[in-house]
């Protein structure tokens, strides 16, 4: 096992709270990342996405008996310290500290543990096993109307003693910013209407479900599930997502998809706990689909073991392909050994190698795990064309998930330029939706495009699409790793989301940095960055264009080093002039709230992507010679 960092393991809550401390006072920020252990991809995934925000990560690792009532299943509930430390210290980037309290409710000397015996907690009571222990602990945090329904209904006690552990950790840890599953929808809404009714200053996100092979979603209680169990928990999933795509195809009467998930669970036999359709914020239960709204369902599979499972639903029921959360896309050209797949919703980064032929796929966001190396199997092109179409894809990975991804045809091409470009966390300011920005299909006109042609418009286009998405999310090579990693920076490493390589997690770490303004710190790398790339031509050690470049203007080979770098720049100075006009963001930059900051960029995205695209194509379809001479101004 390659170790990439030692996690420090806390157990005292005035320690932990003493290193978080002594870590703010030297201005880095922390996440956390709360668990019960038993750790899985899941957790992992969150851990990553913790990575993207915040300098330092913390995992908490902490079965809370005070969610639990007693008769639920504390006692048997898995763990392996010992495995998740393994586990951890393996995951890239590592984790900063493991707090691992032996008993959060111990407030020195005044509890007593005790036995009670089971028969006192019947008669309606609500007690969990931290009254049951006696232990004096009497505070509790409600979440009352959230936590009402679903599972809150099975399990009374458990998301006051969700919200009120998490609240604990939120004392002790003092993070930034705190992260969560989507799997489990209700406890995510409920921990962030927690902080916003509290004042918590942190940012609470939400994570989205990392599915195994089969498409289960992983859970640590999955352990329990027998080979035959866990093959008819599958019908969650399965039913979820036939529901999803009818109600992408239309279909908003609630009724009619909750029936049908019903249906396939029982058939499996499960035991429906429940299945609702709820709006995304209010949790209120919904009969027709007008709005964004989430299918959560909860069923038992086997002695008492129970799947949870959940799919979010985009409510407009009358769009199809466009109401797709997407993107991306994986820009598949016979002639590439990889590329990067920028993903969304959480803007991460992987390579795509060894696909067989021209295509272009869309992936769904939802089965992606983020910095994951794809392998593409089988011919995914038949008969010259292509059919929308589910295929599964291996992902080369220890734990392999499935990835759907869906084909479009050549004649869903024009369907293309309807689609729109969501960029819903580019920075970790952007609000829990998504920033919507229409410019690829007006960009890429693909009317009457041959098949032949169409991939490489439709590649080309994406493709810029993916640059700016990489500068949003701040990947942009770093001032001080340039000369010294002057080799690492090609397509593939500076798109990787490698944290030492990303602009936004760099800048973070250089204290000289933060004096300066934003706009001044990304144009200084962007400048270094073009003249690194500038320098190294004249080294003759950059890359080289292809002799027929003219020939096939549009491969994806105009957009290597040296191009991607103009193209940002052009970005930047595109956006450096809109946002002047919606304000000075630059003098903004201190007082602004995150919710302003994301609509600004929201508004100059729209107004800048287009128009910079243009430019940067003309530009480097005029390219005539193989070494830029200039560095291009798109004003
Ligand atoms: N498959 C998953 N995808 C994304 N997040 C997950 C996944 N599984 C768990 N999480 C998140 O990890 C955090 C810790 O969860 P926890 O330790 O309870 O694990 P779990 O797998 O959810 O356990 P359980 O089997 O009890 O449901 C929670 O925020 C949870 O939503
Ligand atoms: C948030 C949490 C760690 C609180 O104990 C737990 O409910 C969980 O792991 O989902
Ligand atoms: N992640 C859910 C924790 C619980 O079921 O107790």
């Amino acid at each position: 096992m390659e170790v990439e960092k030692e996690p420090l393991i806390i157990t005292d809550k005035n320690e932990m709270r003493q290193w978080s401390r002594t870590m703010r006072a030297q201005g880095k920020t922390i996440g956390l990342v709360p668990t019960m252990g038993y750790l899985h991809e899941g957790h992992i995934s969150l851990i990553r996405e913790s990575h993207t925000h915040t300098h330092l990560t913390v995992v908490s690792i902490y079965v809370n008996p005070g969610q639990f009532s007693p008769s639920e299943d504390l006692s048997t509930y898995p763990s392996d310290f010992k495995g998740d430390i393994d586990k951890l210290k393996s995951v890239p980037g590592g984790v900063d500290v493991v707090f691992h309290p032996y008993n959060l409710y111990d407030y020195g000397g005044g509890g007593v543990e005790r036995e009670v015996r089971r028969e006192k907690e019947v008669g309606g009571a609500v007690v969990s096993c931290v009254e049951e222990r006696g232990v004096g602990h009497e505070t509790w945090v409600r979440v009352e109307k959230l936590e009402k329904g679903m599972c809150g209904k099975s399990r009374p006690v458990f998301f006051r003693g969700v919200a009120t552990v998490v609240a604990k950790l939120f004392n002790v840890v003092e993070p930034d910013v705190a992260l969560f599953g989507k799997k489990d929808y209700q406890q995510w809404r409920i921990i962030r209407r927690m902080v916003r009714d509290l004042d918590f200053s942190i940012e609470v996100i939400g994570s989205e479900i990392v599915r195994d092979v089969d498409g289960l979603a992983m859970s640590s209680r999955n352990v329990h599930l027998s080979p035959e169990e866990r093959e008819k928990a599958l019908s969650i999933n399965q039913s979820l997502s036939k529901a999803k795509l009818a109600a992408e195809k239309g279909q908003v009467n609630c009724r009619e998809l909750k029936d049908s998930v019903i249906q396939a669970v029982r058939e499996a036999g499960g035991r429906i706990d429940y299945a609702e359709i709820v709006d995304q914020e209010s949790l209120e239960a919904v009969e027709v689909i007008k709005g964004p709204v989430v299918f959560c369902v909860a069923a038992w599979f086997g002695k008492g073991k129970r799947r949870e499972g959940d799919a979010v639903l985009d409510g407009d029921g009358k769009n199809q392909v466009r109401t797709y959360p997407i993107l991306i896309v994986a820009v598949l050209s016979p002639h590439l050994k990889t590329l990067t797949l920028i993903f969304s919703p959480t803007v991460s980064f992987a390579h795509v190698q060894g696909f067989p032929s021209s295509s272009t796929y869309i992936a769904a966001p939802d089965v992606i795990p983020s910095h994951t190396k794809l392998h593409l199997r089988g011919n995914l092109v038949s008969n010259g064309c292509f059919l929308p179409h589910l295929v599964n894809v291996r992902i080369q990975r220890s734990s392999c998930q499935s990835l759907r991804v869906v084909r479009f045809s050549s004649g869903d091409a024009c369907k293309f330029n309807s689609l729109c470009m969501v960029f819903p966390k580019v920075n970790p300011c952007a609000k829990d939706g998504s920033m919507r920005c229409y410019c690829l299909g007006t960009l890429i006109n693909t009317n009457g495009a041959t098949f032949s042609e169409w991939v490489p418009v439709v590649d080309q286009g994406l493709l810029m699409a993916s640059i700016f998405l990489t500068y949003m999310a701040g990947v942009i090579p770093a001032r001080k790793l340039l000369s010294s990693s002057r080799n690492r920076i090609s397509l593939g490493d500076t798109l990787s989301g490698d944290a030492l390589l990303s602009g936004r997690a760099a800048e973070n770490d250089n204290e000289e940095a933060k004096l300066k303004l934003p706009w001044e710190i990304v144009e200084e790398k962007l400048m270094d960055a073009l003249n690194d790339v500038e320098q190294r031509h004249k080294m003759g050690t950059g890359f080289k264009f292809e002799q027929d470049l003219s020939k096939r203007p549009l491969s994806l080979y105009a957009v290597d080093e040296g191009p991607r770098f103009r193209l940002l720049w052009a970005s930047f100075q595109w956006l450096k002039k809109e946002a002047g006009t919606v304000d000075n963001v630059s003098a903004m930059s201190a007082s602004v709230s995150r919710n302003d900051w994301s609509t600004v960029l929201s508004e100059v995205l729209q107004k800048s992507c287009q128009p910079v695209c243009v430019a940067w194509l003309e530009q480097e379809l005029c390219l005539k010679s193989s070494i830029p001479d200039k560095v291009p101004s798109c004003s």
